[in-house]
């Protein structure tokens, strides 16, 4: 089964279109990257999948089931995201406990503390970063924490807008091998925005190439690896990529 499947989305911001015609199929248990330029829409699709903008045209379906764009609590049983920039998705008075607690709780569901230590562990912190706020941990620590929040409530899919990018590059990989062991423990769906193809290579099997608001290339990880693209921006980008990754 897919676990998303956009046709021919079309997303604005008050009334500005910046996404067009975008068309993709995630399959269940696939890990999938959106890249591209700066300003190409690859957030945007996350946030109109996620519920967090709702000014769309076409259709988004999750699990075989159209979204509903005013029906958020539904979206964020089945899909959560996780952001790139960990201080600032954190609220910094609240403890570690608070954050992964609300979740449930807003959910009306009842846990006494337990589902919050799982989690910890699965993202391997340890039970004393618990009453911790946000400036007490490192870059690292709290997206762990971003990350076991928005596994709180057991969704299927995974949406990761740059979630290595604002980390320094020694837990950038601690991070990515933390993302790559959670989706197979936890039978997890990616769909990932990043400017980064080693990323790609690293945690995802296809990718979709965007250029202005538009999807020019879809492609998988072995294409990637021997830089078979067919349209000539993808091309650009691979060649960019891998003088940066040389230098
Ligand atoms: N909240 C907003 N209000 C108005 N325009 C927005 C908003 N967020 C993004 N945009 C515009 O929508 C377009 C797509 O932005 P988006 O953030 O999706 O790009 P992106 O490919 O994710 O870029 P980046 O890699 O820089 O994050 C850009 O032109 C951007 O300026």
């Amino acid at each position: 089964m897919s676990a998303i499947e956009l046709n021919n989305l079309n997303i604005a911001y008050s009334s500005v279109q910046v996404v067009h015609g975008a068309s993709l199929t995630v399959n269940e248990g696939e890990s999938f990257a959106l890249v591209g330029e700066s300003g190409s829409g690859k957030s945007t699709i996350l946030k109109a999948i996620c519920g967090l903008n709702d000014e769309w045209t076409g259709e988004i379906k999750l699990y075989g089931e159209k979204v509903d764009p005013r029906n958020r609590a539904d979206i964020s049983r089945i899909s959560q995201m996780v952001f790139q920039d960990p201080y600032g998705s954190l609220h910094p008075r609240k403890t570690v406990d608070t954050t992964l607690s609300e979740p449930l709780a807003i959910h009306g569901i009842k846990d006494n503390g337990d589902r919050v230590v799982e989690m910890l562990n699965a993202v391997g912190l340890d039970q004393r970063y618990r009453f911790r706020f946000p400036h007490q941990m490192s870059g690292g620590q709290r997206q762990r924490v971003a990350i076991a929040r928005a596994l709180m409530l057991k969704p299927k899919l995974m949406l990761l807008d740059e979630p290595t990018s604002a980390l320094d590059v020694s837990v950038q990989a601690e991070i990515l091998n933390l993302l790559k062991q959670l989706r197979k423990d936890q039978n997890l769906t990616y769909l990932l925005v990043t400017h980064d193809l080693p990323v790609v290579s690293f945690l995802c099997d296809r990718l979709a190439v965007m250029k202005k608001g538009k999807i020019v290339e879809i492609a998988t990880r072995d294409q990637l690896a021997k830089g078979e693209f067919n349209d000539a921006y993808s091309q650009e980008l691979y060649h960019a990529s891998k003088h940066e990754y040389v230098a």
